[in-house]
């Protein structure tokens, strides 16, 4: 890019400036703040105390005046469709603005009605004349555990103003709104991701993609061609069996919720931050829901048990301005257990089904123990890093990836 352009200098300082204003608004909250980093006299845990539900502001902060709150019924068609179109043109996109996160109707409403949820928190702005949805803010309830504490906490997600609204400073008070609707129903921490980097993240993940139909990633710009590569070699090395490999293998079923939650409790005991799935939340996390997660389980063909587990939900991307193509098909790898089947082998098969379902790229942080098979099954890092963040809970020290045991969708 010709960076000396007037333009690229204007874009760099609103770049620095909305950063300064990022951190003003940062430097206010219950989080890690920078300048407490290697503080080991912090404890771990809590930053601030609960507040008397009596204290809490009982009425909505203010808004700018041509705008209102909303609270959006995902159960409506008419205002599923609002938000899906919302996020479809204004939500997350990469760096060179090629892509578009195109989460679906189906995926937003199985996301935002988690066992417990509260319609309260999914929270909209309107323009109060023409009552057009111009931003929006999610949180869901999860019990998550942090080392031997299980917390209540929001996961909050979905951040989005519209394109022609940024720099508007209406995403602080959203964050405050739905902090306030939080507290309400007496929930005092929350977890967050973001692809920039705020006060303080507990860890940051990187992405990797592993191709399944790379003349598609190639043509797209997704991908680029290897040094020394011509097309029918790199077609070639991506090229997967037709079948799982794994004797057993098969689709998770209603009947599997009890096992599938006994094998996810103990694989995830291991991490430092894990969600703290009971049989109720397997059941609306994990059972594959079309279009939206797919899960698969080894049952052994002699003693019948379930000994390992995977599982990756489905968000395409918008592609922006490619003549041939206008949908990105990514899989993003979700929850995996493994305790008889080798990971790399049982990541494999994962593979070779996303193939099967047309997928175009197969999509994986490195948490967990992803790190064990994403080179060895042609995974390539991605340029997104993913910080994760939690709200008014302090980790003493950063965790490595390895430790973290929570894929926020
Ligand atoms: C927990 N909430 C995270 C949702 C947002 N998630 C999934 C996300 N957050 C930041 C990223 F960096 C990222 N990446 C996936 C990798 C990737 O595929 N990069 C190319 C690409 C294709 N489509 C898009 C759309 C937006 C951004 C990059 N895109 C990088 N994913």
């Amino acid at each position: 890019k010709d960076d000396s352009s007037l333009e690229n200098i204007v874009r760099r300082f609103q770049d620095s400036m909305s950063l300064a204003k990022k951190h003003k608004f940062w430097e206010t909250q219950p989080v890690g703040q920078f300048k407490d980093v290697g503080d080991t006299s912090l404890p771990e845990g809590p930053i601030e105390p609960p507040t008397p539900l009596s204290e809490v502001k009982q009425e909505p902060y203010n808004l700018p005046s041509p705008y209102e709150w909303t609270t959006c019924d995902m159960d409506s068609e008419e205002t599923c469709n609002e938000v899906y179109n919302l996020l479809k043109n204004n939500y997350v996109e990469d760096d060179e603005n090629m892509f578009r996160f195109n989460y679906s109707k189906e995926f937003l409403r199985w996301a935002l009605r988690p066992p417990g949820y509260y319609k309260s928190w999914h929270i909209g702005v309107r323009a109060k004349t023409s009552k057009k949805l111009v931003a929006f803010i999610t949180g869901v309830p999860a019990r998550i555990r942090v080392r031997d504490e299980v917390v209540k906490m929001a996961e909050i997600n979905f951040l989005c103003v519209h394109k022609k609204l940024r720099s508007k400073r209406l995403a602080p008070v959203m964050i405050k709104e739905v902090t306030r609707r939080v507290h309400l129903e007496n929930i005092w921490q929350a977890a967050y991701t973001a692809g920039v980097v705020l006060p303080t993240p507990i860890t940051t993940c990187q992405y990797w993609h592993r191709s399944l139909n790379p003349k598609k990633l190639i043509d797209v710009g997704f991908s680029r061609l290897g040094p020394r590569m011509t097309m029918s070699r790199t077609i070639k090395l991506y090229k997967l069996p037709d079948q799982p490999a794994t004797p057993g293998f098969r689709k998770m079923e209603l009947r599997d919720v009890p096992a599938v939650t006994g094998l996810l409790r103990n694989y995830l005991s291991q991490f430092v931050v894990s969600p703290d799935f009971d049989e109720n939340d397997v059941e609306h996390w994990l059972l594959p829901t079309e279009d939206v997660v797919d899960s698969y389980l080894v049952e052994s063909p002699k003693t019948h048990d379930i000994t390992d587990f995977c599982s990756f939900y489905t968000l395409p991307s918008s592609i922006l301005g490619n003549q041939n193509y206008s949908i990105l098909k990514a899989a993003y790898s979700y929850y995996n257990v493994s305790t008889k089947t080798p990971l790399l082998q049982l990541m494999n098969d994962a593979l070779i089904v996303a193939k099967k379902k047309d997928f175009d790229v197969f999509n994986a942080l490195d948490v967990m123990r992803n790190e064990s098979f994403l080179k060895e099954l042609k995974f390539g890092p991605g340029d997104g890093q993913l910080h994760y963040y939690l709200y008014n809970y302090r980790i003493r020290n950063a965790l490595r990836t390895s430790e973290l045991g929570l894929v926020l969708l």
